[in-house]
């Protein structure tokens, strides 16, 4: 077994119009930064960011991120913040802006600023970028010496985000727990680099309790462009106890499966990391012994917030059994995170993840009507 290895942000500052004080909290980490954000996040965030950066006499170079973690994208970048001499580095929007600015932040060997625009993953908090070629194909997993210095989520902004985002952010937590446990029943290793802590195995354990408290009344609070208690609790489940809970908790088949799934073409391009993760965490749960009213408990969640539970619904209905076993056979290649919970083959993952649609199609003929 392992050392306990338990890893997190040095600070995470959540609410309603947080981002007004960001300017004080980036004062104590340095004056030169380089604010990353795409062209939809500038107008929604990035400039408001830079303004109070100002107001705090920081300077900003500000970069428009074209829309992939890739190792292009991260060069280009580092070679623009390399120039303007820059110390901390702030990443603002979605979770491949995210993962980018750690990874640019890291080549500079600055401070790391995360400001999410959406709870749509777990990505703000943790030491590592989920990197991908310039086609979306997903290439590995890039760790770092440290977490994000400072983690900046503002509500009201996230309330202003599509409810698709929140319900991917929902999904992308979900799998916290279902992976976590897995991995602790086996004492496999975490994204950490240890074994987990009684702290992280309490963290993922609470992130799907709130998420099975809270998540419908927050996704209708985002339809309604609102901050709640109930938008707070889902916001800090989906960013700081998914985070937490999957590093240093432990991933298991539903982000190998995910990633997976990245090696296909077509329309499952278009779908959320979130929605494949659903998906995903439906596989790993038809790998495990599990009543129907477990399972069902999951698809019910799912189903009601929009979220995909079908291989249809990921547009992968005329997949055939080859293309599922390329899926099956990225997802068990060496190093994946599915062998620190199942000693399985490629073909036992096919023949979940015809079980997982199976289980949710008649579901679904269940609960017609
Ligand atoms: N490093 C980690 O620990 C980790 C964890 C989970 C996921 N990830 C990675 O995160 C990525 C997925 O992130 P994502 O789902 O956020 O998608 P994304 O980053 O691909 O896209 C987010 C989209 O949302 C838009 N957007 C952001 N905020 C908005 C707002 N307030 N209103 C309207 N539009 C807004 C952006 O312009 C962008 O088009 C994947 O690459 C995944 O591998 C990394
Ligand atoms: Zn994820």
């Amino acid at each position: 077994m392992s050392e306990r290895i338990f890893i997190s942000p040095a600070k995470y500052v959540q609410g309603k119009n947080a981002i007004k004080n960001i300017g004080q909290y980036v004062k104590d980490l340095g004056e030169q930064t380089v604010v990353i954000a795409d062209e939809t996040v500038w107008d929604i965030a990035g400039h408001d960011v830079v303004e109070q950066l100002k107001q705090e006499n920081i300077t900003a170079e500000e970069v428009l991120f074209n829309g992939e973690a890739s190792k292009t994208e991260i060069e280009r970048i580092t070679d623009t913040a390399n120039k303007a001499n820059v110390t901390v580095v702030i990443g603002v929007g979605g979770g491949k802006t995210l993962d980018t600015a750690k990874a640019v932040s890291d080549e500079v060997n600055g401070y790391t600023v995360i400001v999410p625009t959406t709870a749509s993953t777990d990505a703000p908090t943790s030491a590592l970028s989920v990197v991908y070629s310039d086609k979306g194909v997903f290439e590995g997993y890039r760790f770092y010496k440290k977490n994000p210095d400072l983690v900046v989520i503002d509500t009201k902004i996230v309330a202003g985000a599509p409810p698709r985002f929140l319900a991917s952010g929902i999904a992308d937590a979900l799998a916290t727990w279902v992976e976590a446990r897995s991995v602790i029943k086996v004492g496999g290793d975490t994204m950490a680099g240890g074994s987990t802590t009684i702290a992280a195995q309490a963290i993922a354990e609470k992130c799907e309790e709130t998420l099975f408290q809270y998540a419908h009344l927050a996704y209708e609070s985002v339809k309604a462009k609102s901050v709640t208690p109930a938008l707070e609790s889902i916001v800090e489940a989906n960013t700081l106890l998914s985070g937490l809970g999957f590093e240093s908790g432990g991933l298991a088949a539903a982000h190998a499966i995910h990633n997976g799934f990245t090696a296909l073409k077509g329309d499952i391009h278009h779908m959320t990391h979130g929605e494949k993760v659903a998906f995903g965490t439906l596989v790993q749960l038809a790998l495990e012994k599990h009543s129907i009213d477990e399972i069902e408990r999951y698809i019910t969640l799912y189903v009601s917030l929009g979220l995909p539970v079908t291989l249809e619904d990921i547009h992968l209905n005329d997949a055939s059994r080859d293309d599922l076993m390329k899926v099956a056979e990225a997802a068990t290649t060496e190093g994946e995170t599915i062998h620190q919970a199942f000693n399985i083959t490629a073909d036992d993952v096919v023949d979940a993840i015809y079980a997982a649609d199976q289980y949710a199609q008649a579901y679904k003929k269940k609960h017609a009507n």
